[in-house]
């Protein structure tokens, strides 16, 4: 790891710490607290232990037991109480750290999930947004716990260090100097070892991957019937033998390594303390040095020579996951991006409900990317109040993506799109969103029961059960109550004991959803593509009512629905080719007709093998 990568990921590591004890400052003031508190109450412990060392230990002259005995409480209660006291707070510790872990993971993955949802709907179709989403995501639900736990461990042994350090340069200055200086060089080495390690289990999960495969594929019934046809069981047990060899010279290696610096790490230790104990039994009685500070900086410098042996294995773990924590950390620094600019006071208002709206496309062209180009070309179009519009055309022309921009949903890249003549980007966002309906092609199942399917569509009402069934009356999902057992009944695999919907009924709810809304623009993409010819009949007859009294754009490609729309609008490859009623645009014979009597003629014509083939 470099410089820069150290530094960064010190420092989103700070940075998730700082998003966690804003949320939960008292825990996180427990959590870290304890560590360093447990630190400091070594310094008064090692100090009372040298004083009844030094009280009960050397001198030859004749004692006065009862003396000895009365100076001997002070530090024996210090002691007992520190004893009591750090078995108390490693209990509150354990308690703290699991409890601050799981619920900084539920806390950073929401702040994942409310950066998702305010962000452009153009930005999580793009696949580079979409995979950081996705991996800060994974970090903040699987990473973060291990992430804390690795954090907590580094500091209770960075501050029993620095307790111990403080014990031993209060008993002599200069053996702290020689500890710091032998500490410090065998963390590094113990360090770095310990990351090539780890690093080197990374490397060899892919070949591990790939030498479990070949063992699953050469003992596997199925695949070992087709393996003695070809002959090739002999070159795959090669193969994963040769795998197999290659991943334990490598570990062997590395297990090599690590020992030969685990014997240079415990010689420059074994040298240093023995050096520092021969240098103060050399100094005894002079220079302040009693029998007591003989054996507390002894012990010391042992536990902190252990303690250095364990600190690699947190700081390790940490570098391997530094990545993960840097995913997190960036993704969640980017400033939240708002759909549209701050307009929530200035904003026009909208009409009231029960009124329809008049809607312009004004030169709209629209690129996903630049490398792919432009899918709309200078639209032109528009809406009229209570107007029933039909978007058809072939796959791929631009009708999806056209209604995404209807809905506020993608921003043009060029034009504007205008609401009764104000420009959708200027109109307050959660107006516009209550005022518009839509079903979408990919319309989404909610795995938990029938109420909540529909009463999303408006969640104000989602108790009001006569509400609800008239919502499903109108998407024509009315029978599925009785099939469900119930409102509340539960729907999906997902959900225990729910009953699974098929295509066509799913379709049927999400059409209520948006039937629930009583919006001034309903949207529909496709919004048949599941149902059977009985159900498309009975939602058409429906959709007749829901049309009535607002703007409506469908998009379909069963033209048998479009030919009752006030207006045809018939794209191809991104461009508005042809516009009209169903009459003007059979009789002039252009797009539409062709597509329309292909149609025609697939249910009425005779059936014909060259046809089909
Ligand atoms: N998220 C996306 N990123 C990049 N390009 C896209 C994306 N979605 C659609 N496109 C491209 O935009 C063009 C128009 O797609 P769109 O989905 O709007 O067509 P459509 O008319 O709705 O098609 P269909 O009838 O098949 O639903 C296509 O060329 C498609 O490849």
């Amino acid at each position: 790891m470099n410089n820069n990568a150290r530094t960064s990921t010190v420092r989103s590591i700070g940075m998730l710490i700082y998003r966690i004890s804003r949320a939960m400052p008292m825990l996180t003031l427990v959590w870290l607290g304890i560590p360093l508190l447990l630190g400091v109450l070594i310094i008064p412990s090692y100090t009372a232990q040298k004083d009844l060392l030094d009280l009960f230990v050397g001198g030859t002259e004749e004692r006065d037991w009862e003396a000895m005995l009365r100076a001997a409480w002070p530090p024996l209660v210090i002691f007992s109480v520190i004893a009591l006291l750090r078995v108390l707070l490693t209990a509150c510790q354990n308690l703290a750290d699991p409890r601050l872990r799981d619920r900084s993971s539920m806390l950073l993955q929401s702040e994942v999930h409310q950066r998702a949802i305010k962000v452009p709907l153009e930005r999580m179709d793009q696949s580079e947004y979409y995979d950081r989403l996705q991996r800060a995501e994974a970090a903040a639900s699987t990473d973060v716990c291990g992430i804390l736990q690795n954090v907590i461990g580094f500091l209770i042994l960075l501050f029993e260090l620095f307790g111990l350090l403080t014990v031993v340069s209060l008993a002599h200055p200069i053996v702290c100097i020689l500890l710091i200086i032998v500490f410090a060089i065998s963390f590094i080495i113990r360090v770095e070892s310990d990351i090539v390690v780890r690093r080197l289990n990374r490397d060899l999960t892919r070949s591990g991957r790939e030498s479990d495969y070949l063992r699953d594929v050469v003992t596997r019934p199925e695949t070992v019937k087709e393996m003695r046809i070809f002959g090739s069981m002999d070159y795959l047990i090669h193969k994963w033998h040769e795998t197999m060899r290659h991943s334990l010279s490598l570990r062997m290696n590395a297990r090599r390594r690590e020992i030969r610096r685990g014997i240079v790490v415990s010689a420059l230790q074994i040298t240093g303390l023995f050096g520092a104990i021969a240098w103060m039994v050399f100094n005894l009685n002079s220079s302040g040095i009693t029998a007591g500070t003989l054996v507390i900086v002894f012990l010391a410098m042992r536990q902190a020579y252990s303690i250095s042996g364990r600190m690699a294995h947190p700081i390790s773990k940490i570098y391997i996951q530094s990545t993960k924590i840097m995913d997190l950390a960036d993704f969640l620094r980017e400033t939240p991006e708002r759909e549209t600019t701050d307009n929530e006071q200035t904003a026009p208002e909208l009409p009231p409900p029960g009124t329809t709206c008049r809607i312009e496309f004004d030169d709209v062209t629209y690129q996903y990317s630049d490398e792919h180009g432009p899918v709309l070309h200078s639209i032109q179009l528009t809406l009229n109040p209570g107007e029933t519009v039909a978007l058809v055309g072939e796959n791929g022309a631009g009708k999806s993506t056209l209604v995404r921009l209807l809905l506020g949903l993608y921003q043009p890249t060029a034009g504007r799109i205008t609401w009764d003549g104000t420009d959708l980007r200027e109109i307050n966002q959660e107006q516009l969103r209550s005022s518009m309906s839509a079903v979408f092609q990919d319309f989404v199942r909610y795995e938990t029961s029938l109420r909540d399917n529909i009463g999303f569509g408006q969640q104000e009402e989602i108790g009001n059960d006569s509400f609800i069934r008239s919502a499903m009356r109108a998407g024509g999902a009315a029978d599925l109550e009785a099939q469900c057992g119930g409102l509340d009944a539960p729907v999906g695999l997902l959900t225990e004991g729910g009953r699974e919907l098929s295509g066509g009924q799913w379709q049927r709810l999400a059409i209520a959803r948006a039937a629930v809304r009583s919006p001034r623009l309903l949207v529909l993409d496709e919004p048949t593509a599941a149902l059977d010819p009985q159900h498309e009949i009975e939602l058409y007859r429906s959709f007749r009512e829901l049309a009535q009294s607002r703007t409506t754009l469908f998009v379909s490609h069963r033209l048998g629905w479009a030919r009752y729309a006030d207006r045809i609008i018939v794209m191809r490859k991104g461009r508005i080719v042809e516009e009209g009623s169903h009459e003007s645009l059979l009789a002039a014979g252009g797009e539409y007709a062709d597509m329309f009597r292909t149609q025609a003629e697939w249910y009425s014509g005779p059936v014909t093998t060259t046809e089909i083939s």
